[in-house]
Parts: C-alpha cells; structure tokens; sequence
C-alpha cells in the first residue's frame, strides 16, 4: 500500500471493514444518547444530564467514576419497559455498525419499579426475540451477569436463572459473566458458583486483572477455568499468570476506548493489545460499554489499526477470528465464517 491508500483505507475502514462479533457488551452502559433521551422523557424528576451518564471525546474518568454512573443509569433503567427499549435499540444500533454475531451481557435486578431478576432476564430475552421477528441480520445471545457487588448469595441465585435459561431457550442464555466494581470483594467469593455454572454446560466471561495487584484472585479464577477473560489488563504483571493463560490459551476481550477512559491504561500504543498480538495468542476487540463510553466497534478497529499499523490483511484476520472464541454452537461458526469469507474479497477490493 502506498501511504496515499494507507491513509484512504484507514479513513473508509469503518465502512470496509466491518466486524463480525461483539462479545463484550455490557447492555446499560451500551445505551446511546438517542435512546437515553428517550428514557429521560419519562423521568424529567431524576434531572440527569448526558455529562453523568457518557464520557465524551477526549474526556477521561477514574474507574471509580465509571462505576458511579452506572449507578446513575440503573435508575433511569427501572422498568421493564425501559429494559425492553434498551434491548432492542442496542441490538439495532450493533447491527447497524454492522455486527453479525452479538453476545451481550447484562446483570439481572429487583427493582422498585416490579422487575425481579426473573423478569429481567425474560424482558432483555423479549426484546432479543422481538428484533429476530424484525429480521434484523444480527444473531443475538445473552450473557446473565453476576455483579461483584452482590457476592456469592446473589452470584448463586443468578447462576440458577442462568442454568434455568439456558435449558429452556434453545441456546439463547449461554453463560455467566463475572463484572461490576473490580475493587469490590475477592474472586475466592465467586469460585463456586462458578464451577457450578460450568458444570451445567454455561459457558464464563470472566473478568480479570483489570486492575492492578490482583495476581491471588486471578489465579484462583483461572483454575475455574474461564472459556473468555474480559480486559486482562493487568495480567502482563506476572510471568506465571501470562505463561497460564497462554497454556490454557484462553481468549482475551479487550475494550481500548474502555481502558483509556477509565484510565487504566495511560496511551493507546501501551494496551495490552500491542503484547498480546505479538505473541499471537487469541483476542478479539470489544466496545464493553458503546455509551458510557461513547464508541463503537467499527471505531475500536480503527482504533487498533491507526495505533499497531494493521494492514486491511490484519483487520481482517482479528475479524474473523473472533468467530473462534463465541459461545454458540459450532454450526453457527461454521456459518458465520462462511457468510463472511464470500464477503472478504469485496471488501478488501474496496479496501485497497
Ligand atoms: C468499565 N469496565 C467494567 N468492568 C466491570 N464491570 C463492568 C464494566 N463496565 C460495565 N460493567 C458492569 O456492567 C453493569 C452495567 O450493565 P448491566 O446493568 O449489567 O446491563 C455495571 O453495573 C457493571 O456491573
């Protein structure tokens, strides 16, 4: 490529390039100005300003701030209608960037307003059924979250639904994700509902290491084991811990926008992208929260591109490599892939 196409291609890449799966979407902080709009109309009470509830170009939060917004959301989210709306606009949204394959994540609450985890996780499965009836050209799955927040009570009572959902909706529900506060409670807390959910056939997304001086805790969630780790930011920090997680060569999900906002990354060319590409092991970019921290996945990859040099060859290879490490059947890997690969040519004509 001459620098002339380098700069056309990194320019159309969000059109040229789309990608295929997101699987690290956590669903209230996916939410987007347009739709919290929407949602604010009806609470003109909670008198919420977009600045408390997105980080926008350029700004910056600490985690701690992060987690208080999505405090914020959370009451702006508080009905099963409002949960219902936020389903089908993020899954439109996805699909309009131009995601085929989309696992998200969501965390199952009572609320004041009448939702019991229940009935939030049937409302966040409405919606993914009523955007199917809409024949919307993305597959959608759901992750039931467990929020470090509640410890291992709630942990449990959320694997049960999990378990529960994932025998009665034909693949729907595939698995558990362990998010929220990573400064709030140990691992060791989660440890057994974990290995409960894995038992059942559920598949984990765990989150680990994203912060630092949690080697202990790692360790212990490693040996569950995890079929996905969600950031890893800081798992660069132990020898041991990187040697394990290239053995058991689990897949990382990493959300560049996520960790220079919130911080625990400092610049774009020190993620952990750049050591984890190098070694080759598997990963796959992800937007974690598309509106807190106002991004999209096509973005993500023009991010990764402009910052490690990627070549259209390479974006296209993260791509569809992604298609390796989601939770669904075989069978639909094996379309996905075959979707895209009659896709490929096309587009890196376009690209080049
Ligand atoms: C920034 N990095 C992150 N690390 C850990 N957990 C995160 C997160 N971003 C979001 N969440 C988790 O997702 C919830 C919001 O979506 P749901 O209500 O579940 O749909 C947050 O409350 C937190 O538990």
């Amino acid at each position: 490529m001459t620098e002339g196409e380098a700069l056309q291609f990194y320019r159309d890449l969000p059109k040229v390039v789309r990608p295929i799966t997101e699987l690290h979407a956590h669903l209230n902080g996916s939410i987007s100005t347009s739709t919290m709009k929407k949602l604010m109309a009806h609470k003109p009470h909670l008198d919420i300003q977009n600045g408390m509830t997105m980080i926008e170009k350029g700004q910056k939060r600490t985690l701690e701030e992060c987690f208080q917004m999505f405090k914020i959301i959370h009451q702006i989210t508080d009905t099963a209608e409002d949960i219902l709306l936020v389903t089908k606009d993020v899954i439109k949204e996805f699909a309009a960037d131009g995601v085929k394959y989309l696992e998200l994540r969501s965390t199952p609450r009572d609320t004041s307003m009448g939702l019991t985890k229940r009935s939030y996780v049937e409302t966040v499965l409405e919606g993914i059924k009523q955007c199917k009836e809409e024949d919307l050209d993305i597959d959608v799955r759901y992750l039931l979250s467990v929020d470090r927040r509640g410890g291992p009570t709630v942990a449990k009572e959320t694997v049960k639904l999990a378990e529960e959902f994932y025998c009665s909706t034909n693949e729907l529900v595939l698995g558990v994700d362990l998010s929220g506060d990573p400064s709030v409670g140990h691992g060791k807390d989660f440890v057994d509902s974990l290995s409960e959910a894995r038992r059942s056939g559920l598949k984990l997304a765990l989150h680990l290491s994203e912060i630092p001086n949690q080697e202990e805790e790692t360790e212990l969630l490693l040996a569950v084991p995890p079929d996905r780790i969600g950031h890893g930011t800081f798992l660069t920090a132990s020898t041991n811990i990187v040697e394990r997680v290239k053995q058991q060569n689990i897949p990382l999900e990493l959300c560049i926008t996520s960790n220079i906002k919130g911080q625990t990354v400092s610049a774009y060319d020190e993620h952990h992208f750049g050591f984890w590409y190098n070694l080759g092991h598997p990963f796959l970019l992800c937007t974690d929260d598309k509106g807190v921290f106002a991004t999209d996945l096509s973005v993500e990859y023009e991010i990764a591109a402009k910052t490690f040099n990627l070549n259209p060859d390479c974006i296209w290879d993260l791509s569809i490599k992604g298609i390796d490490y989601i939770f669904a059947s075989e069978g639909i890997k094996k379309n996905l892939k075959e979707k895209w690969m009659q896709l490929k040519p096309k587009l890196l004509r376009r690209a080049l």
